[in-house]
């Protein structure tokens, strides 16, 4: 049971005060939740601030940087509406100061709410990104406007939080105050002399600090408020990683003894021969599930490598030795992939493969779940749906989760909490460090497949400016006539403040132009059978050209597509290069990745890019990346640092981890039923990171 202190940190974010349906579906976006309902007053409070306006020092408008966020103290000097009738043209406001002139630019505004809020002659402040057209600078919706005359004003020191289109600057911080009153006092969980030496302060203080920061310090993930809750969270994460082994010892696992008979049929109806470096993985995983102890391996495979048919060949094991399997994908594209892969397959065994994922719904979904429940469903593929409460399972021996880095420790809980502590192999694309694996992992056996399926030629990488693009697109209309399929990728999903990224769509819109109807567009907002659609139309080369965002990223298998073209190549991390690179050359055809840059580069972009042009080998690139950019980088999570963690990054709190690891062992070695009064508190903490699968590890749980 949760602890009640924590009930108003757990309550719906749609308690908090202004929060409807409109602003609660920006709200699940930002949190990359489905729905308002799964979003939690907790999980605003951990989306913290990256940056901070400092508006105590204003340059003017004239020394204003381009691209900056700035604040600026101005007089309205005039108004410009649009000609009548024509909205495409934005109204213009114009500001002065001492140093010059600028142009406040609204797109389908209301003059009068402009006029109110701007009289002319009034001095106000404003706060926005500064863009320079032609030497002139402007703002386009400004995030902030204040009438000095009113008594208003903007708060000196701001923080900056990662948002969505549609969110304010102002809506998000006003949500977060509002969060912030709900925080309760919380016990101390850490060694008093711990939290001396390290100067942290106390988990509620420091959530409220660490929105409510005062300088440029303050945003650095080594001031004291970030270590504290990086701390807590390795912890949390450590301790539920010692849980689950320490039940996994517990519990004898069920050997798993396979009599070949399914495999065998298998391997014979499979198209190619397995590499010898997935028979070696399938004789490790098959040697773990024969034995009284339980499984717990990791498979790392570089892209393409061939992990999935590895993973088939582990739950034949399983159903051959009268169990039941799941695999568990990180999202529904990829669920139905696997479906697609792994359903023709099994049935030439004689195994039927059920799907049960999100979208499951109704009369279908209760004749799955009690299929899955009588055992008649052998193999059941899906994504977390899988392993909700109303998910029974006759004899699950194996559960393999496809991770790609989408998960966290608390998934694989989850799975393992609902009592049946099957043998689990959790398969991961990029090759990861020693010390991630650790944290995101514990100690796990790996398994390494470390060659690619012969035939495979070489992927051709070159590296072009944005600006030929017309020769590029001319190139593709011969292939593309000769039958070819081709990914084209852009960055984001629609125009946000970053303007100067092509959206997708916009994109999608030119190359039709050339291409009609042969040219998709996949993208993360689309329902998810409008993706499937896409997806299965590029397969059958109805379409041929998919423009894309990066959904695409992981795992997607279209063995045939054998063009890549990704722009703004230069704005992506390596490991993500890699990873969508890894789309093509997938088949027996000569593949080439065409990596587009725009303006010039920096150095280390440069470096990025020659890096991709000369190998292929991720082990290779997973290297280059940690020394270029550092761990959170490695697995293609930009600004959220380590996966699975919402605080705590490796590259910045390494050093933390090694503590929290002892703290975690020190801790279960005394207390190992956490009973005691800081066993108590430590089931606060297992809570409040979500860790609290964890808790029914516990004997007595
Ligand atoms: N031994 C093999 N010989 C030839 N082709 C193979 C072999 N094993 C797998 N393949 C094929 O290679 C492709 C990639 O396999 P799979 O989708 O399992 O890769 P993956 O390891 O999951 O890679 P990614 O992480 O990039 O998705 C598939 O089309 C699969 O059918």
């Amino acid at each position: 049971m949760r602890p009640s202190l924590l009930d108003p940190l757990f309550a719906s974010l749609s308690s908090l005060p202004g929060i409807g349906q409109k602003t609660g579906e920006l709200y699940a976006r930002l949190l990359g939740r489905e729905t308002l309902e799964e979003c939690r007053i907790i999980d605003l409070l951990f989306h913290v601030p990256q940056g901070l306006i400092d508006r105590r020092k204003q340059p003017g408008i004239a020394l204003s940087p381009a691209g900056a966020i700035v604040t600026v103290t101005a007089r309205v000097d005039r108004h410009q509406p649009p000609p009548r009738g024509n909205s495409s043209v934005p109204y213009r406001v114009y500001l002065q100061d001492d140093t010059g002139e600028m142009a406040l630019v609204f797109f389908r505004a209301k003059g009068n709410w402009l006029e109110k809020m701007l009289p002319v002659d009034e001095t106000v402040m404003v706060s926005g990104k500064m863009d320079w057209f032609n030497g002139r600078p402007s703002m386009v919706h400004p995030d902030h406007i204040a009438r000095i005359a009113e008594g208003e004003s903007l708060p000196l020191v701001e923080p900056v939080y990662g948002l969505t289109a549609g969110l304010s600057p102002k809506m998000l911080r006003k949500t977060i105050e509002a969060a912030l009153a709900r925080v309760p006092d919380l016990p101390e969980w850490l060694d008093p002399s711990l939290v001396k030496q390290q100067e942290f302060p106390q988990t509620a203080e420091a959530l409220r600090q660490i929105h409510d920061p005062q300088d440029a310090d303050d945003i650095d993930p080594q001031s004291p408020t970030r270590r504290r809750l990086a701390y807590d969270e390795f912890l949390a994460g450590q301790l539920s990683l010692a849980l689950v082994r320490a039940r996994l010892r517990r519990t004898p696992g069920v050997p798993v003894r396979p009599t070949g008979e399914l495999s065998e049929i298998v391997v014979r109806a499979l198209p190619f021969s397995l590499t010898s470096s997935q028979s070696t993985a399938i004789g490790e995983i098959l040697k773990d599930m024969s034995g009284e102890d339980r499984m717990l391996r990791l498979l790392q495979g570089d892209v393409g490598s061939g992990k999935t048919v590895v993973a088939l060949m582990a739950m034949l094991a399983a159903v051959e030795s009268g169990g039941q399997a799941v695999l568990m994908a990180p999202t529904e594209i990829l669920a139905r992939q696997h479906l697609a892969t792994i359903g023709p397959l099994a049935e030439k065994a004689g195994i039927a493969v059920e799907i049960l994922t999100g979208r499951t719904k109704g009369r279908e979904r209760d004749e799955i779940l009690d299929r899955i429940a009588s055992g008649e469903a052998r193999i059941v593929i899906g994504t977390h749906a899988l392993f909700q409460d109303n998910v029974n399972y006759e004899n699950l021996l194996l559960a393999v989760v496809d991770e790609q880095h989408r998960f966290g420790v608390h998934q694989r809980l989850r799975l393992t909490a609902k009592g049946i502590s099957p043998h689990m192999l959790v398969m991961t694309a990029t090759p990861i460090p020693r010390t991630l694996v650790l944290a995101a992992f514990g100690d796990m056996d790996v398994s390494k497949l470390t060659e690619k399926p012969a035939g495979r030629k070489p992927i051709q990488t070159v590296i072009m400016p944005a600006e030929r693009i017309g020769d590029i697109v001319a190139r593709l209309k011969t292939a593309v006539s000769e039958g070819r399929k081709v990914y084209w990728i852009c960055p984001l999903v629609e125009e946000t403040e970053e303007s100067e990224l092509m959206s997708v769509e916009e994109r999608h819109a030119v190359l039709a132009q050339t291409f009609g109807a042969r040219a998709a567009l996949i993208h993360g907002r689309m329902s998810g059978p409008e993706k499937d659609a896409v997806m299965l139309d590029f397969k059958n080369g109805d379409t041929r050209l998919l423009v894309a965002t990066t959904v695409i990223e992981v795992g997607v298998d279209v063995p045939d597509a054998t063009i890549m073209v990704i722009e703004h190549a230069e704005r992506f991390g390596l490991a993500q290069l890699h990873q969508l690179r890894g789309r093509v050359g997938r088949g027996s055809e000569a593949s080439s990745c065409i990596l587009l840059y725009k303006g010039k580069l920096s150095e280390n972009a440069q470096a990025r890019l020659k890096i991709m042009r000369e190998t292929e080998d991720g082990f290779l690139i997973a290297e280059e990346d940690l020394r270029l950019r550092g761990e959170g980088e490695l697995l293609g999570t930009r600004q959220s640092g380590t996966p699975g963690f919402v605080i705590a990054s490796l590259e910045a709190h390494g050093d933390l981890l090694e503590i929290a690891r002892k703290d975690a062992h020190y801790l279960l070695d005394r207390d190992p039923e956490l009973n005691s009064p800081r066993g108590e508190a430590i089931r606060t903490l297992l809570y409040l990171f979500r860790r609290d699968e964890a808790i029914r590890f516990l004997k007595a749980g």
